[in-house]
C-alpha cells in the first residue's frame, strides 16, 4: 500500500535531478477536449480549490492521474460540474506542464521531497533581522531551491527597527539578489507594503520564512482580509476552515496584478537532490569558465579539478562570484541548526 507523507496534499511524484537542466514535464493526454482550465489555489486533504474563469470550484483528482498530484499553482484542466455552486465537485483531468517547481524539504518521517508550489515566478525569502536572528545559511538553502527550481528570489527582511540590514546585504551583493527592507513603522504606515508590491506585479511569488519572522504580517498587509471576502476568489478557500490544512495557499493582490502565494510550513528545503548545473545557470558570468571542468564537476571546493578557480584567477570574473556560487553548493551539506 501507498504510504503517505506528513502532508498528502503535495506532490509526491519524486523528481529526478535533470542532468540537461531543462525543467520537469508533464504528461499530457489528448482527451476530454471539453475540459476547462483553471488554477489551483490551495488543496485540502484531497479537495481542491480551482480558480476557473472568476469562479472558485472545488475538485478532486480524477483516477487517471494515478500518483501524480496537482499541487498549488498548477494550471488544471477540469470536467464535470463547472458550477462552482455549493456541493459540487469537479474533477482534473490534465496537470499543465510547469515553468517551476518548489520542493519542501525531505525530513525523517518522509524521505521524500514534494513539490509545494507549482509554476510560481518569484520566491520571497522573509528574514527578519532580529527577534528572531537571521540565518545566512537557510537564506543561502532557500536560494539555491529558487535556482534550482526555476524561481527568482527576492529577498524581504523585516525588523529593521530592530537591526540594521547592511551586514546580511554584504553577503549578497554579489549574488544580485533583490532585496526589500521593511520596519515596523512602515508596516503600519503602508509603506512596506507598497514597496513589496512593487516587486510583485505581474507575478506569481511564494512567501517562505521561518515562525516568527513576519511573514504572516506582511502577507496579511499585501492581501488585507477584507479584501479576500470581496474578491470571492478566495471565498471558499478561507470559508472552510483554513487552519485544518497546511497546503499553501494561492491569494491574488488586488487589482488581479500578480498573486501571493503564503506557504505555512514550508521552513527549509531539502537540497539532497539539488542538480549542479541548475544552479550554476543562475552564474551565467561563470558558466563558460566550467567548459574545461571534468564531466559531472559540481563545482563545489572539494572538486580537486574545477576549471572554475584557474578560470577566475585568470581575471575573467569576480572572485566574490565564485565565492558565492561556492558557498551557496556548500550548503548542500546540511549542518546542526540550519
Ligand atoms: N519590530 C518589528 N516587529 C515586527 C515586524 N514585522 C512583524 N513583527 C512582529 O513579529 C511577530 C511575528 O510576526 P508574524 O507575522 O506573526 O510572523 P510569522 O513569520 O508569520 O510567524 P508565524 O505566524 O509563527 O508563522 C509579531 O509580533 C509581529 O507584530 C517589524 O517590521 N518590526
Ligand atoms: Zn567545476
Amino acid at each position: 500500500m501507498r504510504r503517505y507523507g506528513k502532508n498528502p496534499d503535495e506532490d509526491d511524484i519524486r523528481v529526478r535531478p535533470n542532468r540537461k537542466g531543462n525543467r520537469p514535464r508533464t504528461h499530457i493526454r489528448p482527451k476530454h477536449e471539453d475540459a476547462e482550465d483553471g488554477m489551483v489555489l490551495t488543496v485540502d486533504r484531497g479537495r481542491l480549490t480551482v480558480l476557473v474563469g472568476d469562479r472558485t470550484i472545488v475538485a478532486m483528482k480524477a483516477r487517471e492521474l494515478g500518483r501524480k498530484a496537482a499541487v498549488v499553482g498548477d494550471t488544471v484542466s477540469l470536467v464535470g460540474d463547472l458550477s462552482g455552486d455549493k456541493d459540487t465537485l469537479a474533477r482534473i483531468v490534465r496537470i499543465g506542464e510547469r515553468r517551476s517547481v518548489l520542493r519542501r524539504t525531505a525530513d525523517d518521517d518522509d524521505p521524500f521531497e514534494r513539490v509545494v508550489v507549482a509554476n510560481a515566478d518569484q520566491l520571497a525569502i522573509v528574514t527578519a533581522l532580529a527577534d528572531p536572528e537571521p540565518r545566512p545559511r537557510m537564506i543561502d538553502r532557500c536560494l539555491v531551491a529558487a535556482y534550482d527550481g526555476g524561481l527568482s528570489p527576492l529577498l524581504v527582511l523585516t525588523k529593521s527597527d530592530l537591526a540594521s540590514p547592511d551586514q546580511l546585504l554584504s553577503a549578497y551583493t554579489p549574488l544580485g539578489v533583490p532585496f526589500v527592507v521593511t520596519s515596523r513603522e512602515e508596516l503600519e504606515n503602508g509603506d512596506a507594503a507598497d514597496r513589496v508590491r512593487e516587486q510583485l506585479d505581474g507575478r506569481v511569488t511564494a512567501f517562505v520564512g521561518h515562525s516568527g519572522v513576519g511573514k504572516t504580517t506582511l502577507v496579511n498587509a499585501l492581501v488585507p482580509k477584507e479584501k479576500r471576502r470581496t474578491t470571492g476568489v478566495v471565498n471558499a478557500v478561507t470559508g472552510r476552515g483554513r487552519h485544518t490544512t497546511t497546503s499553501a495557499l494561492a491569494l491574488p493582490l488586488p487589482g488581479y496584478r500578480g498573486w501571493v502565494i503564503d506557504t505555512p510550513g514550508v521552513r527549509s528545503f531539502g537540497l539532497n537532490h539539488i542538480d549542479p548545473s541548475r544552479v550554476i545557470n543562475a552564474f551565467p558570468d561563470l558558466q563558460p569558465g566550467t567548459e574545461e571542468c571534468p564531466r559531472g564537476c559540481t563545482h563545489d571546493s572539494h572538486e580537486p579539478e574545477c576549471a572554475l578557480d584557474a578560470w577566475v584567477a585568470a581575471g575573467h570574473a569576480d572572485p566574490a562570484r565564485l565565492d558565492s556560487l561556492r558557498r551557496l553548493l556548500s550548503t548542500r551539506n546540511r549542518r546542526e541548526g540550519d
